[in-house]
């Protein structure tokens, strides 16, 4: 079996889908993407493109280091991301050969099903009630929420306040036993963040996410070290090495993402790696169906698994969403919380090829939004 063609897809509401084709007839999709960044991700996928063309799918490991080795700059948002999304897609096409999902080939299931959580937003403090209801109202359990929104002065005792409202506003319609994790996303300075992690405490946040942005993960261990509440961060991180400083740091949740380190490959490792710390996988996923069955395929097989992120009816999807691009959607629903183990060959997930030739049409040109805090100062998105 050869690889014989290889298509990216720009698909709404801000991802990119990659397709593998062979020469035996044999399909894998993959989805390489950077929010924001998908044109820039799909140059790159191209680029990789011309080391795999010809290749044998089967040998993931080796085309992986081909990949990521095969030229003197390396690493990165960008090319870990593209990387990430051409990886999924061989696992894929490695599992379809078989008959097997992906788990199968990492060792096989060690759960039968993940715990799922969905983000709530809370930028806007009115909002938070009814976004807490409309999760639970899908049958979830956990949910995830900002910090805070566009403040009026980083390091005010209003900001700090602020932060304690909206998670004790979410807090109140969960109820004690359902969990909600808090994002930072970089957005506070450590020191804020030392001083806000305490006022949470009372309220058991799931994990605080993101006290610093990732160029200053150097300073992580000065929160981990003075609060009881699990430090998660790895979003912004691309691979083993990006991360062991955090884990020797201290966190306890690690958030790789499936679609921006490396794939099921790299994530396989971290994972691995993050064992030795005693640390939970909590894979980010805002992202889209392949992403998803990614992440869920690296969860079955992954012992030391928390919880699984994923973005199905989240007001960011923009009218589009996860479950527009698969065909048969039952393997994805969530009951009692939770996704039942994938059993369908390779990711588990069957894509619908029109619908993402449709979408591609439209495209999108999704961005980041700047930010600015009301100050007119540079805030962190
Ligand atoms: O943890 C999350 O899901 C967020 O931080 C998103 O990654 C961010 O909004 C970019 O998509
Ligand atoms: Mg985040």
């Amino acid at each position: 079996m050869r690889i014989s063609r290889i298509e990216t897809f720009l698909v709404p509401p801000r991802w990119l889908f990659v397709r593998v084709e062979t020469d035996d007839g044999i399909v894998g999709w993959g989805e390489p993407v950077v929010e924001g960044r998908s044109e820039t991700v799909r140059t790159a996928v191209e680029q990789l493109s011309e080391l795999l063309i010809g290749q044998d799918p089967l040998r993931i490991e080796d085309l992986w280091q081909v990949m990521t080795k095969g030229s003197f700059y390396r690493g990165g948002a960008i090319l870990a991301s593209a990387v990430a999304g051409l990886d999924q897609a061989l696992w894929d096409i490695h599992g379809k050969s078989l008959g097997v999902p992906v788990h199968q080939l990492l060792g096989g299931h060690v759960r039968d099903r993940i715990r799922m959580y969905g983000w709530i937003g809370g930028d806007e403090p009115a909002e938070i009630a009814d976004a807490v209801e409309a999760q639970l109202s899908v049958g979830l359990t956990a949910v995830k929420m900002n910090a805070s929104g566009r403040m009026k002065a980083l390091g005010s005792v209003a900001a700090i306040n602020e932060v304690v409202e909206r998670v004790a506003a979410a807090r109140e319609v969960l109820g004690p036993h359902r969990d909600v994790a808090v994002d930072f996303h970089g957005r506070f300075t450590l020191a804020d963040t030392r001083r806000i992690a305490p006022l949470l405490e009372p309220l058991h946040p799931f994990f605080l996410e993101e006290p610093t942005v990732p160029e200053n993960s150097h300073l992580i261990g000065g929160l981990t070290r003075s609060t009881t509440i699990p430090v998660a961060t790895g979003e912004r991180l691309y691979n083993r090495q990006e991360f062991l400083p955090v884990l020797q740091a201290g966190i306890a949740v690690a958030q790789p993402d499936l679609s921006h380190a490396g794939g099921i490959t790299e994530v396989r490792k971290i994972a691995s790696l993050a064992e030795v710390f005693d640390v939970q996988l909590a894979p980010h996923c805002p992202l889209g169906p392949l992403a998803l069955a990614a992440c869920l395929q690296v969860g079955f097989a992954t012992p030391n698994f928390l919880i699984q992120e994923q973005s199905i009816g989240i007001h960011y999807n923009q009218g589009a969403e996860v479950l527009d691009y698969v065909l048969d959607k039952t393997p994805l629903k969530f009951v009692d919380g939770y996704v039942e183990r994938l059993t369908a060959p390779g990711l588990g997930i069957e894509i619908d090829e029109s619908a993402v030739r449709i979408a591609d049409k439209t495209g999108h040109n999704w961005r980041s939004p700047v930010w600015r805090h009301d100050d007119g100062a540079y805030a962190e998105w």
